[in-house]
């Protein structure tokens, strides 16, 4: 096929009633092309791997000590780790898995029934019609720790057929809280800080939201982008991912770094809001997904979000006024939520800076 008859291809995955899209309405701006593969992984140095193997057990001893330096450490150098021996019951992450892959075949007409409207903020969307150009190649399902958010969603698309569509992402989300809950309070043991430092600011469980991300295959991946260069605005991020990668990392020394997928593990990563809760010590870096011809490709992003008056100040602990000075001035989650809002669109890392002192 002609590269011409490629771009004018039809997009059948990511089109509904009222938008029909083909290949070259995805094409992004040249300086956005993809110049690694979604498999290559070949030159990466790599991120660092954490377990929790033996340190779950709440003995806070040497080895505890020292798993929470080497993530303070990750976080420091690449905003990034993956999690192996996580606690996290297989059986719950796979029923999720396959739920979300039934929900994503079916129908796109029946899909739409769990789509935004007035009674459901958030749902079910293809690709995001509301951005105009640089459309990302994904269909998204988008739900906030809220049961009864999962299960009137739920309830649009399957009727009342949702119970295990339901059951199973309550429970994940159950146990990612749970994950994400034990991950901050190392963070803030290997900073230093009081252990509970963090976690006491997440007593609103539906301020935290999932995002699930299911890439069909594209037959342009050079130039379309799952999703393109950004920074999660939130405080943490826990990416379960399929096997078939496409995840990468942008490096200080700007080269774009893919990251393996390696079985049962999660990928861990800062987001903006602990990033100036540590002035910056703990990195909210830049990623994106690229996309592939051959396969489709999985993925569930869990951002952590304190509750929504929650004020994220660095601590004077963290602060040395001459070497290390403050950065942000003290904001509440919900002012940076509004603002994101009103935003539409997070591109590439900008979020915070309107948080800048001075
Ligand atoms: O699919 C991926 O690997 C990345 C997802 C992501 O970055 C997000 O949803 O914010
Ligand atoms: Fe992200």
């Amino acid at each position: 096929m002609s590269a011409l008859d490629i771009e004018e291809q039809f997009v059948e995955p990511l089109s509904t009633e009222s938008s029909k899209f083909c290949v070259k309405n995805f094409i992004w701006s040249e300086e956005e092309w993809p110049k690694i593969k979604y498999n290559n992984y070949s030159d990466a140095e790599e991120v660092p791997v954490i377990s929790f193997k033996g340190i779950l057990d709440d003995k806070k001893d040497q080895d505890y000590n020292k798993v929470c330096k080497a993530m303070v450490d990750a976080s420091e150098k690449w905003g990034f780790f993956k999690l192996v021996n996580h606690g996290v019951a297989l059986e719950t992450i796979e029923e999720l898995k396959a739920c979300l892959n039934k929900l994503f075949d079916l129908s796109m007409e029946q899909k739409l029934r769990g789509g935004r409207s007035s009674t459901l903020p958030l749902g079910y969307s293809a690709t995001n019609p509301d951005y105009g150009t640089n459309l990302p190649w994904v269909e998204i399902l988008q739900l906030l720790q809220s049961t009864p958010q999962v299960i009137a969603f739920a309830t649009k698309v399957f009727g009342d057929q949702h119970q295990s569509f339901s059951d199973a992402m309550i429970e994940y989300m159950n146990a990612l809280d749970k994950l994400g809950m034990r991950i901050l309070e190392m963070l803030a043991h290997g900073l230093g800080l009081p252990d509970e430092f963090f976690v006491r600011n997440f007593e609103e469980k539906e301020a935290t939201m999932i995002r699930i991300n299911r890439y069909p295959p594209c037959p342009l991946p050079e130039k379309c982008l799952g999703l393109g260069s950004h920074s999660d605005p939130h405080t943490l991020t826990i990416l379960l991912q399929d096997d078939v990668g496409g995840l990468q990392v942008l490096k200080n020394d700007n080269q774009w770094v893919g990251i393996s997928p390696i079985p049962n593990s999660f990928v861990i990563n800062i987001g903006d809001t602990l990033e100036a809760w540590s002035n910056g010590r703990l990195n909210s870096v830049l990623h994106r997904a690229v996309v592939n011809k051959e396969k489709q490709r999985l993925s569930a992003a869990y951002f952590m979000s304190p509750t929504s008056s929650a004020i994220i100040e660095c601590p004077s602990q963290l602060i040395d006024p001459k070497n290390n000075p403050r950065k942000y001035v003290a904001f509440t989650w919900e002012h940076f939520r509004k603002e994101l809002l009103a935003e539409k669109r997070v591109v590439g890392k900008t979020a915070l800076l309107r948080y800048l002192c001075n």
